[in-house]
């Protein structure tokens, strides 16, 4: 649960911190305001992501579900900087066990909306996926650029840091693992 009471608090220090008033008339409504955005932005702290993934029963399905191109917003963990850009989201189904696929999309928003590292986010959202749907395969890829490395430190504008994580028949399977990239790629 956010303490928004909290967050004002910390927010109205940290304004000092850096040497500003915090009673300045564009500053004085902040506190409140960054307190209002983490209860957005932070969203997915202490919620189960596998639980939002229901199987849809009347359908019947074994082959590729690809979710491409998904956005997605979430927060280095390391600077407390976005880290943002897109991710692909891939299962076959075991069992006829299908899900809705906006549920594919709640999971990487879940997923995201908590203080992260990039690796952590693309292994969560698998293995989410694997406990509540136990697919013969899932993949995961996330293609982000990080503040952290843009805006500050080393300075990297455009450098994109890409993460994938595989299981089951993707990665045991090279020819199904290749048809899934290739559906990525857009051939
Ligand atoms: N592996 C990984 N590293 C990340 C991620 N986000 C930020 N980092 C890195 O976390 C590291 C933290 O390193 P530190 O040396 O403790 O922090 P720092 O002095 O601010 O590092 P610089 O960014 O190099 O200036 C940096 O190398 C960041 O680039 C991420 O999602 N995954
Ligand atoms: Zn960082």
């Amino acid at each position: 649960m956010i303490d928004k009471e909290k967050i004002q608090a910390a927010i109205r220090l940290f304004i000092e911190g850096i040497g500003e008033d915090p009673n300045r008339e564009g500053l004085q409504e902040t506190p409140e305001r960054v307190a209002e955005m983490c209860e957005e932005i932070f969203a997915g702290i202490g919620q189960d992501s596998h639980s939002v993934i229901k199987v849809l029963k009347s359908e019947k399905y074994d082959e590729i579900v690809l979710l491409k191109d998904i956005p997605f917003y979430s927060m280095c963990e390391h600077h407390l900087l976005p880290f943002s850009g897109v991710s692909h989201v891939a299962y076959i189904p075991q069992g006829n066990r299908v899900t809705g696929i906006s549920k594919l999309a709640r999971v990487v928003n879940i997923e995201a909306r908590r203080p992260q590292v990039q690796e952590r986010l693309t292994t969560d959202i698998a293995e989410s996926i694997m406990k509540a749907l136990k697919p013969k395969g899932v993949l995961v890829i996330i293609e982000a650029e990080h503040l952290c490395m843009t805006m500050r430190g080393i300075k990297k504008p455009g450098t994109k840091v890409l993460t994938s994580v595989v299981r089951g028949i993707f990665r045991d399977n090279p020819a199904t693992r290749a048809e899934v990239m290739a559906l990525i790629k857009g051939h």
